[in-house]
């Protein structure tokens, strides 16, 4: 097992109040890690503090090798590692075409070439290339949400409840979609998420965060056994 991100320690706060109180864990190369946590408990946090939108307050995130804690959001981008946020954040007014652009441009290296490839695991994005952002369904947001940071090629993706808001039917094309990611691409995801069928489809192992830090961890055969909700109660 090659491991891509170590996180130790690691302390947030939003202004005077600590969220992140010490988190701790690491995953490998090719690993889909779920976290799992109610309302409030910080998933969001760790997110933005893993790519940088918000500093650490203490502790050590390790990336590929190296320590990034203290690295600028855009050079963290630059190393491989993206951000799909909660809320997805696509550009309304631009075209979905002009949107995959965006994800270019933070690329390592721009290769237009990059959309063509990503859009091969998209097909219902092709047929909606030139309509506008905000035209597009919920799904079909977080689907353009996803492939435009797959434009940048990153080794490591966040994904901040990409379920969120978004009609069965779609979340079932989502699930699909990473899935084929997993097998071509050398791709590793770390999923937020409080649906609990999305997670189990989808994680190699589920971590669960309570109160700022980590407290708990369910294996892949205990997810199929169906004991994640329990480690989550
Ligand atoms: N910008 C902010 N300023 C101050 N407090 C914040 C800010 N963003 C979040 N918080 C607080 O930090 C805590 C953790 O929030 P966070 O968004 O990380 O939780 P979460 O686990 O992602 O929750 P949810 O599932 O509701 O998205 C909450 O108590 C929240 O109210």
């Amino acid at each position: 097992m090659t491991t891509l991100l170590t996180v130790s320690g690691l302390k947030a706060a939003y202004g005077r109040v600590p969220i992140l109180t010490g988190v701790d864990f690491a995953m490998a190369k090719g690993e889909y890690l779920g976290i799992l946590g109610h309302n409030g408990m910080g998933k969001t946090t760790l997110m933005r503090t893993i790519v940088g939108a918000l500093p650490a307050t203490g502790g050590r995130i390790a990336f590929d090798g190296r320590d990034v804690s203290k690295l600028a959001t855009h050079e963290r981008a630059r190393l491989g590692i993206g951000l799909v946020p909660q809320g997805r954040e696509i550009f309304p007014a631009l075209s979905v075409h002009e949107n995959l652009r965006m994800g270019l441009a933070s690329a390592r290296q721009e290769d237009p070439k990059v959309i063509e490839d990503v859009l091969t695991d998209f097909p219902r994005l092709v047929r909606l290339l030139d309509r506008r952002g905000g035209a597009l369904s919920g799904g079909e947001q977080q689907l353009l949400a996803l492939a435009r940071c797959l434009c940048m090629r990153p080794k490591l993706i966040l994904l901040d409840e990409p379920t969120e808001g978004i009609q069965p039917s779609i979340i079932e094309e989502i699930i699909e979609t990473l899935l084929a990611l997993k097998k071509r691409w050398d791709l590793s995801i770390i999923i937020v998420e409080q649906n609990l069928e999305f997670i189990t489809s989808l994680s190699d192992r589920v971590l669960h965060i309570q109160k700022g830090r980590i407290t708990g961890e369910v294996d892949r055969a205990d997810l199929l056994a169906g004991h994640v909700g329990m480690a989550a109660a």
